[in-house]
């Protein structure tokens, strides 16, 4: 059977089609945070087979498969990758209203020019045919990367990385950037038991034996700086809760040699550790002209049983509900009032704090660049038609969508760049609908401004790409 994905796709009014098809289409993509791997990009790798892209690393498909029933040995475990790519043959007809199932129509069609509806029966010959095509110089990482027209890639990296893979991209003569973004989750994690060996390594990749907590912000300093000499032009935090909690320098040092002798901290201690050296490295990404990205609420790791048997990041993360306004006030008024607010995007994983970000982000705006605090795109579980356009319609209704910085995939394979397809239709159709109910002008030039404001430039002139 023929896909349903038609040109007009999510299109459903004049005004949509002709923002879609005659502005948003064709502009370059700035993907500026992502977790795909920048040493595939260096080889520039073949995948072997569809599995591998499609299922190899991607958590989405796998609760899909778990709630779709089927074994783990068929999703993470030892069953082949066809046994495993025919299981999401047999799950994807049960993913109605899931972005998943249109995920994957658009990717068999735009990237293998397989116009077929995804099923068990299909997916045998879907199997042979995307992976003929696969093997293919034109399939490429940085094949797709080009044929997507992608111009930025933010990939996301420890601040212990040593870059290498980047610094080697960045001499050959690419189409493309690919970016490192700081990611300094495990320097923040003192509660975690790879705490002080994470401690170690900085010390080792900066020649310091850091013994002190000075030391320690001396250290992530100077990452900072080669980060920043080696294209990175964003940070990025995962924050499953929120915290401030203000002490002194004196206080937190104390707190980090307690730290590193192995004793117990308080919850309090911890937070007062978080909260000082988040405040440190906001400014020394605002002396960089970096942004700071803040993903703010997950729930992670909930399943202990799965954690311990295949770790993080495999499908078992949620929504998370604590409160975040008032300690985010905090934490940007404490920057803002030494004038080192650096660009800051706004993420949060549950959608009741969309109001929230939204207005908090207009407490902190200035001249620096139009949307210099961003309420960020919908974000992983809110990753959907009705995620997207409820996060937009917030942003509008309370910011200005005009300056919006779009949207990422935040995703970890080289097929994912339809979704950008996907977001540029529900923002043309969003537009096209004020228009067609009467809500704004049918100003074509403007409705056009806006678009590749929202789809591309925005991002170039925020992330001064
Ligand atoms: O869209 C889902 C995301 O890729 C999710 O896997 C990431 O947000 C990851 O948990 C992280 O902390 O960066």
């Amino acid at each position: 059977m023929k896909t349903f994905i038609t040109e007009d796709f999510l299109l459903y009014n004049d005004t949509a089609r002709e923002l879609y098809h005659g502005t948003a289409k064709d502009l370059p993509i700035i993907d500026y945070h992502n977790h795909l791997n920048d040493e595939e990009i260096l080889q520039d790798k073949n995948y072997d087979n569809l599995s591998q892209i499609w299922l190899g690393g991607d958590h989405y498909k796998w609760r899909a498969l778990r709630a779709n029933g089927i074994d783990e040995s068929y999703i993470t475990g030892d069953k082949s990758d066809y046994e495993k790519f025919l299981a999401w043959g047999k799950t994807v007809p049960n993913t109605f209203g899931n972005p998943l199932y249109h995920w994957t129509h658009l990717e068999l069609l735009r990237y293998f020019g397989i116009d077929e509806v995804f099923n068990e029966e299909s997916a045998p010959a879907i199997w042979e045919e995307a992976n003929r095509k696969l093997a293919t110089p034109e399939f490429s990482v940085r094949s797709l990367l080009k044929r997507d027209n992608v111009e930025f890639v933010g990939t996301t990296d420890d601040p212990t990385d040593d870059l290498a893979n980047h610094i080697a991209l960045a001499k050959e003569d690419q189409s493309f950037t690919v970016s490192p973004s700081f990611r300094p989750d495990k320097g923040l994690g003192i509660e975690k038991g790879d705490f002080l060996d994470w401690v170690e390594k900085l010390g080792n990749v900066t020649g310091s034996s850091i013994s002190t907590y000075d030391a320690f912000l001396q250290a992530l300093a100077e990452r900072v700086d080669f980060f920043d000499q080696h294209g990175c032009r964003s940070s990025d935090h995962g924050i499953n809760v929120l915290y401030f909690e203000q002490a002194s320098k004196e206080e937190v040092s104390a707190i980090f040699a307690k730290r590193l002798k192995g004793e117990k901290l308080s919850e309090k201690e911890m937070d007062q550790f978080r909260t000082y050296t988040l405040l440190t490295l906001g400014e020394l990404y605002a002396d960089k002209g970096w942004a700071m990205q803040l993903h703010i609420s997950p729930l992670r790791n909930n399943n202990t049983r799965m954690f311990h048997q295949i770790g993080p990041d495999s499908g078992f993360d949620s929504i998370g509900d604590p409160l975040v306004a008032e300690k985010l006030s905090r934490l940007l008024d404490e920057l803002e009032k030494i004038g080192k607010l650096p660009k800051t995007v706004l993420y949060s994983l549950n959608a009741k704090d969309y109001n929230v970000l939204a207005s908090m982000a207009g407490n902190f705006q200035n001249a620096e660049v139009p949307g210099k605090v961003q309420f960020g795109t919908a974000w992983w579980f809110n990753d959907t038609i009705d995620g997207m356009e409820d996060q937009m319609k917030t942003l509008a209704n309370i910011g200005l969508i005009s300056n919006f910085i779009g949207m990422l995939t935040d995703s970890r394979s080289f097929l994912s760049f339809s979704r950008h397809e996907y977001f540029r239709r529900i923002l043309c159709n969003l537009l096209g609908t004020w228009v067609e109910e009467g809500k704004v002008p049918k100003d074509m030039e403007l409705l056009r401004k806006y678009v590749r404001g929202i789809c591309y430039e925005n991002a170039k002139r925020y992330f001064s790409i």
